[in-house]
Order: C-alpha cells, then structure tokens, then sequence
C-alpha cells in the first residue's frame, strides 16, 4: 500500500495549478447519461473517483474516450473527456462498482428519466456520517417514480416518464439537488426544487444541461425551475476549478508560511474560506491568473468557524482550517453542522502534537508553537489532506499511511507540492 512521507519545516513558495472540480466533474459526467449524444468535457481531473466513475457509466454501455495528452501539453492540463451513452445496455449499478463512492448513486437520476427504469446499489463514500438517501428518494417520488429498496439496492420505475413537481427539500442537500435537477430536465412540465443547495458545482451542472438544451434557470439559488423538455443534446463543456483544493492549498501556505500562486482558482468559489484565512492572518490578493497567498513573519492567530452550506465555510475544508489552528496563538472553535461524524483527524493529528478536545459538534483547538513529525493514518478524503498539511509544518518526518482516499480527490499532491519546495514523496509498495 502506498504511503506518503514528509520532512516537514520548509516554506511553500512558487505556483499550484488548480484542477477540476471532483465534485463537479463527477455529475457532468453522469449527466452524460441524459443524451444519446456526445458530451465533450475538458479540464477533467486524474483522479481515483474519475476512472472509477469512468468504470460505472462503462458498465451502463456508456462509451468514454479520453483524449490522449500531446506534446507540449502542460502537465498539469486536465484530461478531455468524450462521453457517449448513444446506447444504455444495462440499468443497473452493481454494489461492487457504486460502494466505493459516494456520488455513482446519482446515476439513478439520468437512468429513470431517460431509461424509465434503475436498479442502483445504495453507496459508500467517505465515512463521515451515516449520509442516508431518503431525501434523493423523496425527490424522485414527486416525480413520480416508485421506489423500492430491496438487497441493498433501490429500484425505480417510471413506466409514463417523470412528470414535474415541487421538491421541498427539508435540509440542504447536495446530491438531492443534484438528483432533482437532471432527473427533471427529461421529466414531462415544470419543476421547482425548494431549499436547493446553491454549491458552485450544482451551477456548474446546470450551465452543461442548458447547453445540452435543458431549461433550468434559478441555478445558485435556493429556488431552481426546470421545464423539462423531450430530448437533450450533446455538447462540450470545462469543468470549473476546484474550491476544495484552492482552499487547501492556501491552508498549506498559511500554516507553513510562505508565497504560492494558486494558478487558474476563482476567489469568488470560496470567499467564505479566504475570509477565515484572512482573519488567521494569511494575506490573500485575487489576481488575473488567481489567487496569491502569502504568509511572513507574523504567527496563526485564532478563529472561530462554523461549516455551512455555500456560501458558508465548506465543511470540506474543516479538517483542513483545523490542521492549520493547531499551531495558531490561543485556542480556536471549529464546528461541523453537515456531518455527524467528521472528526476522524483528531485523534490523528493528536500524533503530532497538537491539543484538540472534542464537545459534541464542535472542536476546541489550543494552539501549540511546534509540531512534530508521526506516522497518522488517512481516514477519509479530507481529513487526509490535513494529516499532509500538518506533516509540511511540523519538525521532522511524517509517514501517512493508506493513501488511497487522498487519490481520490488531489491530482498530484506530492508533485504539485514539491515543485513549491516541499519534501514529500511517495513510497509505492
Ligand atoms: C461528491 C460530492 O459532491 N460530495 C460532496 C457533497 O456530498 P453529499 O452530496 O453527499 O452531501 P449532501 O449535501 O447531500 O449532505 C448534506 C447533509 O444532508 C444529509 N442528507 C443528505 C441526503 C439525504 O438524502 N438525506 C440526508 O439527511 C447528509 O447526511 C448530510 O448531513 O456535498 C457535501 C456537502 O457540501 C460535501 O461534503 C461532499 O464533498
Ligand atoms: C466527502 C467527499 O466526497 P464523497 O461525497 O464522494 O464521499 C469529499 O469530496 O470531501
């Protein structure tokens, strides 16, 4: 199994490019299943979750061409993905394929609309909580599919086609609002999703569909309007950069100190999160190319978050903003209102040092002067990625053992880290 080790102590200087959005990239690609036309995405990440979404929609009969990298391509350039789903030769997503991650669940929403029919395993995904469906249920019911869950899997009909409703979603949802929105772009009348997540990535999803001809207006709020209509068509696509890794990296360079371009990021994705870091005592200047950010000289001061849905601070960012407080002067609050059970990085980063006391949803850090080096073991995406952030700024070695969620949602870490100055490699094996 690989792992990944750090000497940690040096500064961060130099330029990240920023990829695709996962949390994009993977529903465009799902929505690929609405046409039998071509969907062209660009900018798509090399990630774990990617080939493996790549293997799900194989299965369904969908065709994927990825277009090869030529000479004099840039590295670090997303890959460009050819989707074609002219034939849907099986409607059923199997629990070897789906229980690895969270967002192949969604498949079931392309299926019904335009298939009528899917038999979808109920998926895995990080271990954060226990991240049930019933709202997704609940959405594709008023839209008139039946639903039954049976061995594991939930299986839809719609034998007329989906018709229109209003979706009333008791508690922002992510995957509800995605769910709701491509299942309604084939449903027959009007649609109107309330309390909608208004996440970057839903916006994202919804400009593809309507240029795919959906009708979808009201994206990036919390009242979205679908006409749904007949057909959709193929189109081409880039998928937006990826807030999660702009925010940490940025969390990176204001904890290690330092100067780092985060080349092709939008401030605007994650205002909330540069806001925080502003308030850490990061500076942080939007510029043409992105964002620089910079720390020197003065020490981590304090803050006192809560996560939220956007344009909240994301709780995808939580354990990252943690990792960061552990060396800040004076003690900090950081609660988690989406997960129940997104604190897997504490007792890690206990390892290194650093003073955390858990109450319920909300963590008390005490910042301490210095960390030091430990082996820690990944848990879950995100949390990963804050065991690395404290390796670079504590003294001495780090090993981070069981890698693999961290492929599923960095591109490169350990290149585009080193490139800056980091010594960190990964020993395969
Ligand atoms: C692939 C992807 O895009 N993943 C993101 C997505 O996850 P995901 O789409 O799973 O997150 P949701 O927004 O749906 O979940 C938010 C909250 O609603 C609850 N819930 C959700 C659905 C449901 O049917 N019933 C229910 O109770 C969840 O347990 C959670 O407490 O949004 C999260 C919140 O920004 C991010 O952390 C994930 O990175
Ligand atoms: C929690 C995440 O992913 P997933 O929803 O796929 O588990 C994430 O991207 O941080």
């Amino acid at each position: 199994m690989d792992r990944i080790r750090i000497v940690g102590g040096s500064k961060l200087n130099g330029t990240i490019p920023i990829s695709g959005a996962k949390n994009a990239a993977l529903p465009l690609m799902i929505a690929g299943l609405l046409t039998d036309e071509t969907l062209i995405l660009d900018n798509v990440p090399r990630l774990a979750d990617v080939a493996q979404l790549q293997r799900i929609l194989g299965n369904h009969g969908v065709d994927i061409m990825s277009a090869g990298k030529r000479p004099g391509d840039h590295e670090y350039q997303g890959q460009t993905l050819h989707i074609s789903a002219a034939n849907i030769i099986d409607t059923t997503a199997p629990y070897e394929l789906v229980s690895k991650m969270r967002a192949s669940f969604w498949v079931i929403a392309p299926l019904l609309a335009r298939m009528h029919e899917a038999k979808v395993s109920l998926p895995g995904g990080c271990a954060i909580g226990t991240r049930p469906v019933d709202l997704l249920i609940m959405a594709l019911e008023k839209l008139g599919a039946e639903l039954t869950i049976d061995g594991g899997y939930v299986i839809a009909k719609a034998p007329g086609g989906l018709k229109g409703a209003e979706i009333d979603f008791a508690k922002v949802t992510v995957s509800g609002t995605h769910v709701a929105l491509m299942a309604a772009t084939l449903a027959k009348g009007t649609t109107i999703i309330n309390n909608a997540a208004c996440e970057p990535e839903i916006v994202d999803v919804a400009d593809c569909l309507n240029k795919m001809g959906a009708r979808i207006s009201g994206a990036g709020t919390t009242t979205i309007t679908i006409e749904g209509v007949a057909k959709l068509n193929g189109t081409r696509h880039t998928v937006l950069p990826d807030r999660i890794e702009t925010g940490t990296y940025a969390m990176a360079v204001a904890m290690t100190g330092g100067d780092v371009q985060l080349s092709g990021a939008r401030p605007e994705l994650l205002q909330a999160a540069l806001d925080v870091l502003v308030e850490a005592g990061a500076t942080v200047t939007p510029n043409n190319d992105g964002i620089r950010i910079s720390r020197n000289g003065a020490g981590i001061k304090p803050v006192n978050v809560s996560t939220a849905p956007f344009p909240g601070f994301p709780t995808d960012l939580q354990a990252q903003l943690m990792a960061l407080m552990t060396t800040a002067k004076g003690s900090s609050h950081i609660t988690e209102t989406i997960f129940e059970n997104r604190f897997m990085h504490v007792q890690e980063l206990a390892r290194f040092g650093a003073r955390i006391h858990l109450d319920g949803e909300t963590a008390t850090i005490d910042g301490t002067a210095k960390l030091r080096g430990a082996p820690v073991m990944a848990t879950d995406l995100r949390a990963s990625v804050s065991l690395v952030i404290a390796g670079l700024a504590a003294e001495g070695e780090t090993m981070v053992n069981r890698i693999y969620h961290l492929d599923r949602g960095f591109e490169r870490l350990e290149e585009k880290l080193s490139a800056c100055g980091a010594t960190i490699e990964r020993i395969s094996g």
